[in-house]
């Protein structure tokens, strides 16, 4: 039998678990920062203006939130290590689409008992507690938007929302997306179909109106703007990965038709790493080769948690459960993504020690002008002799 409804708001949720200015003032430098990342391609000269690649990293999904905690805290360190070339988001996903049926994460079933009554009540509130946690610590956070009515009680702790393969083509995703105060990336569909994520962001980008949820959990007749600061996520399909330098080129010119600004992240889980999560460094390797010979790839996402593998969930709940090991999708060891960041950030030092001769002999004055605009904090002086 169903149990009885409990009324539940966005404001009485974030009455009792506030964010300090402080938290405040870090979610919209996320923000901002995502959006610098994302308008420009990552400089060929180092210029403290653009925060470098964006890598989204993280948990599959939290389960367990001192393990999550306990792996944020690593992460703001390596945050703080690669600051400029590196621009660290964590992944704190708390809702997980199921291809079938499966635990659909913390906020709808925090006691991880699959099948019984959860408590969601309980379930938002960790949620929000460990996003909180995580904003504290300086890291902007960025979590799949899955339930249009479980985003009111988090959106002022998010810096980057994502859309997921299974509801990127979905109108209700779109809408929300057009109303969100930060950046949205789209994964192109299961199946590998980049052209559903490119009508997303033409869809995204525009003003609609549709039914949304105040702060006070009612529904209204809302409006939203559009969003223009949207990407598409590249995480390959059933038909195979789509990380390659092909790939990225055919990627850049569907958005150039599309009459869209090339703004592209590269999953490296997912149909990219053949759901074999061992294939991620690999794939990571691939793609930082790809930006040190200049593409345009804006960032890339992993799966990472404290200890490597999977596991499924036990019938005795989080008690039965190994420390730090992902229950979705499986992940790459702490170890294992400090080396892949070491390896991401030699690639963006990489692409800019290219060498700046010029090929061909051009007026200095036209080639200051040129260089300025491309980068405002670099002034070319003649040499002598
Ligand atoms: O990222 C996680 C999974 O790939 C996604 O939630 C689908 O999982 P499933 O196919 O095991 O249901
Ligand atoms: C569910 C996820 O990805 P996708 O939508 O690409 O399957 C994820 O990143 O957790």
């Amino acid at each position: 039998m169903a149990s009885q409804a409990k009324r539940l708001s966005p404001r009485g949720l974030k009455d009792s678990l506030p964010v300090t200015d402080e938290v405040a003032r870090s979610v919209q430098e996320g923000r901002d920062a995502f959006q610098r990342a994302l308008k420009t391609p990552i400089p060929l000269i180092q210029n403290s203006s653009h925060p470098g690649l964006l890598v989204m990293v993280g948990p599959c999904s939290i389960h367990d939130t001192a393990a999550g905690m306990e792996y944020a805290q690593r992460l703001a360190a390596a945050a703080k290590k690669y600051r400029g070339e590196l621009l660290i988001a964590m992944r704190v996903y708390i809702e997980k689409p199921r291809t079938t049926v499966g635990w659909k994460g913390l906020v709808h079933d925090p006691d991880l008992v699959q099948g019984e009554e959860s408590d969601l009540t309980r379930g938002l509130s960790v949620s929000r507690e460990i996003m909180l946690r995580v904003a504290e610590l300086g890291l902007p956070i960025v979590t799949e938007v899955l339930s249009p009515f479980v985003l009111p009680f988090i959106q002022d702790l998010l810096s980057c929302g994502i859309i997921g393969a299974r509801t990127t083509e979905s109108q209700t995703h779109r809408e929300i997306a057009s109303d969100a105060p930060m950046p949205v990336g789209f994964k192109n569909g299961t199946n590998g179909t980049v052209s559903v994520a490119l009508d997303a962001i033409q869809a995204a980008a525009q003003p609609h109106s549709f039914l949304s949820v105040d702060d006070d959990g009612h529904l209204i007749d809302h409006f939203s703007a559009g969003n223009p600061d949207t990407f598409v996520v590249l995480r390959g399909g059933s038909d195979g990965p789509n990380y390659s330098a092909q790939h990225i080129r055919q990627a850049e010119l569907a958005m150039a038709n599309a009459r869209q600004p090339v703004r592209l992240v590269v999953d490296c889980s997912h149909g990219n790493s053949m759901k074999d999560y061992r294939r991620q460094p690999e794939v990571a390797a691939n793609v930082a080769n790809q930006i040190s010979a200049g593409a345009a790839i804006a960032g890339v996402m992993l799966e990472s948690n404290i200890n490597p593998g999977r596991q499924n969930i036990s019938p005795d709940g989080l008690c039965g459960l190994q420390y730090g090991v992902s229950v979705t999708d499986g992940c790459i060891s702490w170890e294992e993504t400090e080396r892949v960041l070491e390896g991401l950030a030699a690639s963006v030092r990489a692409r800019q020690t290219v060498p700046l001769t010029p090929a061909i002999s051009v007026p200095l004055s036209s080639m200051q002008k040129t260089l300025e605009k491309l980068q405002p904090s670099v002034s070319v002086v003649e040499l002598s002799g």
